[in-house]
């Protein structure tokens, strides 16, 4: 079975032309998380690649796919791995990382093996992973709790209340180029990235969960004076071209992954749009 999804990069000038089905088929990535295996989305957005892995029954080995035409997956990569489950281990060339929820793991250039496993059957580790190029073999680090940078963003007034986490930039780790991180908003505050604003620099994958049942998240893409809506649901991502604002608002408060690669590990470097010049 064919283990990846190709994503070919659109143009805004194709874009503006698209209707919802087509939109959906671009951008979306839906059944994110495979259980015990393993399946990419793989972007031409910076070969950004994008993947979920729910190992349940067995451990799951990191495999190379036809597209790297590597001899190993990290062979000429690195790759960012967060955990939404519950606890389990990464063991990488024979380390064990002990990795709980909401911690992460930076896997530098050149590792060989890497093997994924929960802890329990009854409640599986969910590790999201983004993939991009390497020029240089990194250290692997472990990111816990106490190691991330917390910003607090918004107001209750403007609905868009959150907590910002990074993760993975370069005053954590030593990183080529990815950068991921995760942004929580407070009940009640529904709106994310509000400024919005757009990096043509770095594109950029939103991986929203914790969306309660029969809650929905509508995310807004497109050039700021051309925008559209995609409507997602849990545990949904979406590709973010660089030329695009990548907003979001929830029908409830709720948590999302973001990842970037491209230009620079800057990560303030974003040109910021006013809400009252959108179209
Ligand atoms: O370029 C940076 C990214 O879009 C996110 O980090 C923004 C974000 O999580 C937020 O403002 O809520
Ligand atoms: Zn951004």
């Amino acid at each position: 079975m064919k283990n990846y999804d190709m994503r070919y990069a659109s143009s805004p000038e194709a874009v503006k032309k698209y209707d919802t089905q087509q939109l959906r088929d671009e951008f979306l990535i839906q059944n994110l998380f495979s259980q015990d295996d393993i399946k990419w989305v793989y972007t031409h957005y910076d070969r950004f690649m994008i993947t979920g892995v729910e190992p349940v029954e067995k451990a799951v080995t990191l495999e190379t796919i036809d597209p790297l035409k590597a001899s190993f997956f990290l062979e000429r990569r690195e790759m960012g791995i967060i955990n939404i489950g519950g606890a389990g281990t990464v063991t990488v060339d024979g380390t064990v990382y002990e990795i709980d929820n909401k911690e992460a793991l930076y896997l530098g250039q050149g590792n060989k093996s890497v093997i994924f496993k929960s802890n329990s059957a009854d409640a599986p580790a969910k590790f999201y992973i983004n993939s991009t190029p390497a020029h240089k073999a990194y250290p692997n680090k472990k990111i816990g709790k106490d190691d991330v940078e917390v910003i607090e963003l918004g107001a209750p007034d403007t609905a868009n209340a959150r907590t910002l986490r990074k993760y993975i930039v370069n005053s954590v780790v030593d990183v080529c180029q990815l950068q991921m991180g995760m942004t929580s908003l407070k009940t009640g505050s529904v709106w994310n990235t509000m400024p919005s604003h757009v990096h043509d620099r770095r594109m950029e994958v939103y991986f929203y969960f914790e969306v309660p049942e029969d809650q929905a998240v509508c995310h807004f893409m497109g050039q700021p004076q051309e925008t559209r809506h995609i409507w997602m649901a849990n545990n949904e991502a979406v590709i973010s071209p660089p030329w695009s604002i990548h907003s979001g608002s929830g029908t409830s408060n709720y948590t999302f992954i973001w990842g970037m690669a491209g230009e620079n590990l800057d990560y303030g470097d974003m040109d910021v749009c006013n809400n009252n010049e959108l179209r």
